[in-house]
């Protein structure tokens, strides 16, 4: 489903972020992304979204060459590949359904399947009271809940998250996680990159280290091996 064939990016000429990385990455899978700061992991995931682009190498997503899609096409990616952020990136001023139901106008969707698909999430995230709020009147947990409903709702078959708990409280943060953990049962592939050592132990998922731009491991049932 995701694979990286020697992928390498350096910026600036100078600055190797990843270094020859192989890897594969299967349907259904839950990933997490750990590794030192300044390990690579945003530009792991950076590439994938195809915000920016590898200096070598090839990105396959669902047998696609990533690296061979024109920026203009873009969009379509978006349709299989969807994520959320640490800071939960909502629109100040859009309610929460409205929030969501952005996501499926900027991809055309028929009101109908708007209709039908926002409540859907909303249900899924356990917001479904919450639609006519503003994200300023919602706990972080919720803002982080509304982002998920939004990254799911034109049914990614990959969900990126880049630390979706580092803003939030350990309690708070175990909600969001038995959330990404329901969407994965489900079917969606979750590469989620994080510092939170006690979710990884917990949640012995496959961990990919990266250090100095390198894979150092590739484990199953793996574990956060820092100590931070
Ligand atoms: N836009 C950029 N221009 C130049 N160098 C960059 C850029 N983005 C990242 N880097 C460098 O690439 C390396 C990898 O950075 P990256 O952000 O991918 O690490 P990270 O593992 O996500 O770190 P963190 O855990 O702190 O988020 C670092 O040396 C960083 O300084």
């Amino acid at each position: 489903m995701i694979q990286f064939k020697n992928v390498s990016k350096t910026y600036n000429k100078t600055n190797q972020a990843l270094i020859n990385i192989n890897l594969e990455i299967n349907k259904g899978d839950f990933i997490f992304l750990v590794g030192p700061s300044g390990a690579g992991k945003s530009t792991f995931i950076k590439l994938l979204l195809k915000e920016e682009e590898p200096t070598e190498g090839n990105i396959f997503v669902e047998h696609q060459d990533i690296t061979k899609i024109s920026r203009r096409k873009t969009p379509y990616l978006r349709r299989n590949i969807s994520v959320v952020f640490q800071d939960f990136r909502l629109l100040p001023n859009k309610t929460v359904y409205e929030n969501i139901a952005f996501a499926m106008e900027v991809i055309e969707a028929s009101s109908r399947e708007i209709r039908r698909q926002v409540p859907m999430v909303l249900g899924m995230v356990g917001l479904s009271d919450k639609a006519k709020q503003y994200p300023h009147e919602l706990s972080g947990g919720e803002r982080q809940r509304v982002s998920i409903a939004r990254a799911i709702v034109n049914n990614p078959s990959i969900l990126i998250a880049d630390e979706p708990t580092g803003n939030l409280d350990p309690e708070t943060a175990w909600e969001i996680m038995k959330v990404l953990k329901q969407i994965n049962r489900r079917g969606t592939t979750v590469v989620m990159a994080t510092h939170a050592k006690d979710i990884v132990d917990t949640m012995q998922q496959r961990v990919i280290a990266l250090e100095k731009g390198r894979i150092v491991r590739d484990q199953h049932k793996g574990a956060y091996g820092y100590e931070d």
